[in-house]
């Protein structure tokens, strides 16, 4: 069977990677002609994903035509940011599944809202998990969901993508888990920061299991499910991208954390940190519906220069303690 990936940046090239690994015949479609050739020419991802030999069953082209005729699923694996404007130029899609983890400035919407509002009537699913593009890509041990109402659906493409080593579970609040994965990406960024700033492991824990008390609510405000937060795609990819030294999240709020700016860190980089434009677009879908996200609320307001990080944390700690518990 045929899987097109859209998007190859590190972990659409590692999904691509898994699919082939998973028996598939595996299409990576980049945006760039000349980054899909070369990619091409010379089995590997060298921008995003270097080391990661390509095998005879992994192709690329920057014809999405090309790249999605015949196939029976697709990954859709560009930064949220992009992935309506990836959308409106792609031909018709067959099922599938969203990998990117954001909510979207502007109009506030998550990944699947904005496939379901411009691809209607496609079977479509999210996979998340505590995931780093480069241990999947190398065989590494780990574990995702698949998270959609359709049911056969799910549990075929979960089945299609799974290894011995990447194991992929059935799920079916897929709300609860676009709400974990975009959001523990801001709440990375603030546990970059605590340790950043020397501020102790301490705060790292508390940190963290607060943001945890904090997706749970918005998720549930949007109709998701406080054990989905509880989850892989919650919980696991939290501790994941709070405590991995991979994580681009985190070493940004590390950097932070260390007093630098966040323009210098940012020109720095050539791959995405989600977290940064997530921030105000997750703490104003927040706002309308009612929820309160005080931790989101100060990594955006650092992020946007409006507090410093100092100011952040007695904002946060000046709180007024209350009961344990997401409500
Ligand atoms: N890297 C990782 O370990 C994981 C990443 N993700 C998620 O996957 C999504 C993609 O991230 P990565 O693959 O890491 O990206 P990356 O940072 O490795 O590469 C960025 C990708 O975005 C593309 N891009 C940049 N500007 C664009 C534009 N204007 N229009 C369309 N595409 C554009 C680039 O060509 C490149 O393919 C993100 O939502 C991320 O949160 C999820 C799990 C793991
Ligand atoms: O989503 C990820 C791991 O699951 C990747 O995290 P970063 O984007 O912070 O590197």
């Amino acid at each position: 069977m045929k899987v097109a990936i859209i998007g190859a940046g590190a972990w659409g090239t590692a999904l691509a990677l898994q699919a082939a690994r998973a028996g598939d015949e595996a299409v990576l479609w980049a945006r760039d002609a000349g980054r899909a050739a070369a990619m091409h020419a010379v089995r590997e991802n060298a921008a995003h994903l270097p080391g990661q030999a390509f095998p005879p069953n992994l192709r690329v082209t920057a014809d999405a035509g090309a790249a999605l005729e015949g196939a029976a699923l697709a990954l859709m694996v560009v930064p949220s940011q992009h992935m309506a404007g990836v959308l409106a130029g792609l031909p018709a899609l067959p099922p599938t599944l969203i990998a990117a983890k954001g909510v979207e400035l502007g109009t506030l919407r998550l990944p699947l809202e904005i496939f379901a509002e411009m691809r209607p009537g496609i079977p479509v699913g999210v996979l998340s998990g505590p995931n780093f593009a480069r241990e999947v890509a190398a065989g590494l041990p780990a574990a995702a969901v698949v998270a959609s109402t359709d049911e056969a659906f799910r549990e075929d493409a979960a089945h299609r993508l799974s290894t011995a080593t990447f194991r992929l579970y059935g799920q079916d609040d897929p709300v609860g888990v676009e709400v974990g994965g975009a959001a523990k990406n801001v709440i990375a960024i603030a546990a970059g920061a605590v340790i950043g700033a020397g501020l102790g492991e301490n705060a790292r824990a508390a940190l963290v299991t607060r943001g945890l008390a904090e997706i749970a609510r918005l998720a549930v405000a949007l109709g998701g499910r406080a054990d989905t937060v509880a989850g892989l795609s919650g919980l696991g990819d939290l501790l994941l991208t709070c405590t991995g030294a991979g994580s681009r999240n985190f070493s940004l709020g590390l950097a932070l954390g260390q007093r630098r700016k966040l323009a210098d860190i940012l020109a720095e980089r050539t791959s995405v940190t989600e977290g940064v434009a997530t921030a105000p677009a997750m703490l104003a879908r927040a706002a309308r519906a009612g929820v309160e996200m005080p931790i989101t609320a100060a990594v955006s307001a650092v992020l946007a220069g409006e507090v410093d990080l100092a100011g952040a944390m007695d904002s946060l700690l000046a709180r007024p303690r209350r009961h344990e518990g997401v409500d």
